[in-house]
């Protein structure tokens, strides 16, 4: 079996920082060598989420990033055997974000590195995910965690790995989404071509990060779209339930690049945002954040970003999850009975709404918008269609393990997907063998910082 032979002799652990634009986790993950028991593969422990919002909301405080982890440090310092801690101390980190060289994401960078250097584990430094990175190791963590799924399943399969068909990744995060996929054409455009050799196979992927584009940043960017065409301080908010009201001043709705002031507002003043829950004038509003016209340089998603037609099945995971979990379209339902769904939720008040979701409050005021604007961006962005919609698996986890960047990043960091076929490696290079196995015994920990805020406050 591949993977077994690639596994340290004993239990490892790898700790991945996920530092996003709205919230950070630490993920916890365990590997080991015992063939009876789970064959070597990865999986989750723990992911325990960091107090407070985002890392990259600490831009103006980067001592309090360092402080804001050390629960979680604490956390992974229980779960890991002491022992283990300091025969094997090394967590090479990273930082996921966008902009490299922002000097703001640097010193977040540096209380960061501060905080995880005071424990007894071996830092490697944290650096920024670009949007693409993003992209391909999600894809990576779900194909790693689907052919676990196809060992179990499809025992012939699992032989001839190269027979299975890979699956495509659509993440939605905060700031941005991507989508990551194995086209059946060749990538025309170099700047969303990606390579992989993993096992000895090629994979040719179509990865793209659209900024702006995440959750968060859609719904301020409606809603400004919404103030625009409003000559009034009063904005009526189609995808807002009848009932729901809350205010917002000019300076925080334009607090990011993704959402351009108009000359004449003024800062101070405070906006009264009604809903009036209206789906079909949502569904017009949400559209007008996307530009799709493609141009005369061939097929595209969206704001005439290159894209071939998607192919195979797809897991869209994170934000793409939480509102069709919420709305419980996660079963594969038609995308007729989602627009059902979706359309009959939008019409619901809000003092009923409440009533019925009194644990759902966080959130519950934007599933309507979410959920238009997800629709939105899968099949006139996406280009996704009635026949290809049923290829869409919307889930957080497989094999009990979060779906994300970060376990993609941390098999990528180990070692632990080899570019050359295994009987290449094991019959003729021993030698590789031991720095592939001393590698992976240096464990692990990873990732902070989806340095949006940053940018924007810099660019600002
Ligand atoms: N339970 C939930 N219901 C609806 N939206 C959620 C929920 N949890 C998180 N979100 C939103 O989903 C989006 C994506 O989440 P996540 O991937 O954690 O973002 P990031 O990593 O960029 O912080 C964010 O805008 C976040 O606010």
């Amino acid at each position: 079996n591949v993977k077994d032979v690639l596994l340290p002799p004993s239990t490892k652990y790898g700790l991945v920082f996920d530092a996003g634009s709205t919230h950070t986790s630490l993920y916890i993950y365990r590997w080991r060598a015992d063939k009876e028991n789970g064959t070597g593969i990865v999986s989750q422990v723990e992911a325990c989420s960091v107090s407070g919002p985002g890392i990259s909301s600490y831009a103006d405080d980067p001592a309090g990033a360092g402080a804001s982890l050390k629960p979680c440090l604490d956390r992974a310092m229980k779960i890991v055997p002491a022992e283990q801690q300091r025969e094997n101390p090394t967590y090479p980190g990273a930082l996921a974000g966008r902009e490299e060289n922002s000097s703001k994401a640097e010193q977040v960078l540096a209380e960061v590195s501060k905080a995880i250097g005071e424990y007894p584990v071996d830092f490697r430094g944290a650096r920024i995910l670009t949007g693409s990175e993003e992209g391909s190791f999600g894809w990576i963590t779900v194909n790693y965690l689907l052919e676990t799924l196809v060992k179990f399943s499809f025992a012939e399969k699992w032989e001839h790995p190269q027979d299975t068909e890979v699956l495509g990744a659509l993440d939605l995060g905060g700031a941005s989404t991507q989508i990551t996929f194995q086209p059946g054409v060749p990538v025309e455009d170099r700047n969303t071509s990606v390579f992989f050799r993993l096992y000895g196979t090629n994979y040719s992927l179509y990865s793209h990060s659209y900024l702006c584009y995440g959750q968060s940043q859609a719904l301020k960017m409606l809603l400004a779209v919404l103030h625009q065409a409003s000559s009034s301080p009063q904005i009526k908010h189609p995808c807002y339930p009848q009932g729901y009201q809350e205010n917002i001043s000019v300076a925080e709705l334009y607090d990011s690049p993704c959402v351009r002031a108009p000359s004449s507002a003024s800062p101070g003043l405070v906006l009264t945002v009604t809903g009036t829950g209206d789906p079909a004038a949502c569904g017009t509003a949400v559209r007008r954040l996307f530009n799709f016209s493609c141009g005369a340089q061939g097929p595209c998603g969206f704001n005439g970003v290159y894209q071939p037609p998607v192919r195979g099945q797809f897991f869209a995971f994170a934000g793409f999850y939480y509102t069709f979990n919420f709305l419980n379209l996660t079963r594969q339902q038609s995308l007729s009975e989602v627009n059902t769904t979706v359309f009959s939720f939008c019409r619901r008040n809000w003092t009923e709404l409440v009533q019925s979701f009194p644990k759902d409050l966080k959130y519950l005021h934007t599933y309507c918008s979410v959920a238009f604007y997800i629709l939105t961006l899968l099949l006139d962005g996406f280009k996704f269609n009635e026949h290809t919609w049923s290829n869409i698996h919307f889930s957080r986890q497989a094999a009990n393990t979060d779906i994300g960047w970060t376990l993609g990043f941390m098999l990528n960091l180990t070692n632990m997907i080899p570019a050359e076929a295994l009987q290449q490696v094991k019959g003729h290079q021993p030698g590789l063998w031991a720095g592939a196995i001393s590698f992976l015994v240096l464990t692990i920990v990873a990732g902070l910082v989806a340095v949006f805020l940053h940018c924007f406050w810099k660019t600002k």
